[in-house]
C-alpha cells in the first residue's frame, strides 16, 4: 500500500477511536473487519499509530495546534508507527517542515501535562498518592507493555519452554517474580506455535500471574474465581491445584466465560467449572456459602493499572465511573466473602492503581468483617518463594503494617499496575 493511503487509513481510524464511544481495541478490530484488504504489516502500523496517539494525546495535541490540515491527520503523522522514510513519502513539503519543527521541541520546555499525558483528575489522584514518584510512574505508563507468558505447569516446565522457544528463534527470560513466567524479547506472534496450541503457554502479564499465586490454591480444594472473565487467572489457579479439586469460574458475563472455553480445552484442565451468574447474590452463590477453601475476587475496575496496554482508558474513565466501580466492588467482595469456609482464604484484587478501588475497599471490608483476619501479602509471597517479595508490597501507612497489600507498578516491577489484599476467615 502506498504510504499516502496508509496515512489516510491511520487518520480515518483515529477519527473513530478518538470519539471514545467504544474501547479502542474494539474500534480497531471493527475497522480491520471492514477493511479486509489491509495486510498484516499495515494492520500493525495502524494499531500502533493509534496507540501511540492515545498514549501521548495531550502532547501531540499541543504540537498539532500548529500545522494545517485535519487534526486527525496531524496526530497520525506525529504518532506514525513506521519508519520516517515511509512517512516522508506520504507528506507534503509543508507537513515535512512542520514535523521537523515538532522534532525540535525540548522536553524540558513542556508543561507537566504534556509530559504525563493524563487527564487532570487522574494526575491529581496519582500525584497525591505518589508524591515525587508521580512523573516516573506516569512516564512508565506511556511505554508499551512487554510480552509475558505463563507456562502451564500441568503441561510443561519453564526451562523446557524457554528452550523450545529458543529453538523457534525466540528469546525469553524467566520473569523476576512469578515462578511460571517468561518475558519475550520483542512482540513475536505466539498463537501459531505448538506450545500455544497445545496449551503449554498462555499470554499473561507477570502481575496477573502473581495475583493467582497469592491465592495459593492447593490440590483437592474447593476454589472460586468469582470474576473469572475469560479465565486468565482461572487457568493459573487450576494449574496450581494440579488439575484436582473443584474450581468454579463465575462471571456475570456469559460471553466472557465463552472465551474461557477454548483456553480451557488447550490447558488440559478438567477441574474447572465455568458458570454464568445473574449477579453477586445469585442462588448458586448462596448454595456454596461457607464451603469454599479459597475465593479470588478479581473485581471489575477502572483498569487504570493497564494503561500501557489500554491507553484509551485514561481518556474514557472519570471520577463518577470510578465511584460506581467502588460501589460494585464493595458489594461483590461482601457476597464473595460469604463463600469462604473457616480457615479459608479470600483475595481481593484489581488492575487499578487508585486507592479508592483498592486500599479503601479492602480497609472498609476489614472494619466491617472482624471474622476475617488480614494476611500480610509480603509474608505470603515470601512463603511462596517469590524473590524480594517485600518490594512488591505497600510500605507501612497509618495503621496498616508494611507488606499488608500487594502493590505492583510498571516503573518498579515491570508489570501492569495491580493491587491485592488477602484475609483468612476465622
Ligand atoms: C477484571 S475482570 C476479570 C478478569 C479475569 N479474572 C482474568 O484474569 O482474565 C472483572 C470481571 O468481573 C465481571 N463481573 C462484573 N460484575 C460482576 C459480578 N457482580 N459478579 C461476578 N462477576 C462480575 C466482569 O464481567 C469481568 O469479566
Amino acid at each position: 500500500m502506498h504510504p499516502k493511503a496508509l496515512l489516510d487509513h491511520c487518520a480515518a481510524l483515529l477519527a473513530q477511536v478518538l470519539r471514545f464511544d467504544h474501547p479502542a481495541d474494539a474500534v480497531v478490530s471493527r475497522y480491520f473487519r471492514e477493511n479486509r484488504q489491509l495486510g498484516q504489516r499495515e494492520r500493525a502500523t495502524l494499531a500502533e499509530t493509534v496507540y501511540a496517539v492515545l498514549r501521548r494525546k495531550a502532547y501531540f495535541e499541543l504540537l498539532a495546534r500548529s500545522g494545517s490540515g485535519p487534526k486527525e491527520r496531524r496526530l497520525a503523522i506525529l504518532g506514525f508507527a513506521a519508519d520516517r522514510g515511509l512517512l516522508s513519502g506520504a507528506l507534503s513539503q509543508q507537513e515535512k517542515d512542520w514535523l521537523h519543527s515538532c522534532d525540535t521541541v525540548q522536553e524540558s520546555e513542556l508543561l507537566p501535562v504534556h509530559r504525563h499525558n493524563l487527564p487532570q483528575w487522574l494526575a491529581t489522584e496519582l500525584e497525591a498518592q505518589l508524591g515525587e514518584r508521580f512523573m516516573a510512574v506516569a512516564e512508565s505508563f506511556l511505554e508499551p507493555a512487554p510480552l509475558d507468558i505463563r507456562v502451564n505447569s500441568v503441561r510443561a516446565k519453564r526451562a523446557e519452554v524457554q528452550k523450545a522457544l529458543a529453538a523457534e528463534g525466540l528469546v525469553a527470560q524467566p520473569t523476576s517474580y512469578s515462578p511460571w513466567g517468561l518475558r519475550l524479547q520483542g512482540k513475536p506472534g505466539l498463537t501459531r506455535l505448538d506450545l500455544y496450541q497445545q496449551g503449554s503457554i498462555e499470554i499473561q502479564d507477570e502481575g496477573s500471574q502473581l495475583l493467582a499465586l497469592l491465592l495459593d490454591a492447593r490440590r483437592g480444594e474447593m476454589v472460586v474465581d468469582f470474576c473469572a472473565g475469560a479465565g486468565g487467572k482461572t487457568l493459573a489457579i487450576g494449574a496450581t491445584m494440579r488439575n484436582t479439586g473443584r474450581l468454579y469460574a463465575f462471571d456475570v458475563s456469559a460471553h466472557r466465560l465463552e472465551n474461557l472455553k477454548p483456553r480451557l480445552a488447550r490447558s488440559g484442565l478438567s477441574n474447572v467449572h465455568p458458570a454464568a451468574i445473574a449477579h453477586e447474590r445469585d442462588d448458586r452463590i448462596k448454595r456454596l456459602a461457607g464451603k469454599i477453601d479459597r475465593v479470588l475476587v478479581d473485581a471489575p475496575c477502572s483498569g487504570l493499572g493497564t494503561l500501557r496496554r489500554n491507553p484509551d482508558l485514561k481518556w474514557r474513565q472519570d471520577p463518577a465511573i470510578v465511584e460506581e466501580f467502588a460501589v460494585k466492588q464493595t458489594a461483590i467482595l461482601a457476597s464473595a466473602a460469604r463463600l469462604v469456609k473457616p480457615g479459608g482464604r479470600l483475595v481481593y484484587a484489581t488492575c487499578s492503581v487508585l486507592p479508592m478501588e483498592n486500599e479503601v475497599i479492602a480497609d472498609a471490608f476489614g472494619v466491617a468483617n472482624l471474622g476475617f483476619r488480614p494476611l500480610n501479602a509480603s509474608e505470603l509471597l515470601t512463603q511462596l518463594k517469590v524473590s524480594d517479595a517485600a518490594s512488591l508490597c505497600s510500605p507501612a501507612s497509618g495503621a496498616v503494617e508494611a507488606g499488608r497489600y500487594l502493590r505492583l507498578w510498571p516503573d518498579l516491577h515491570g508489570t501492569d499496575g495491580f493491587f491485592a489484599a488477602a484475609w483468612q476467615k476465622l
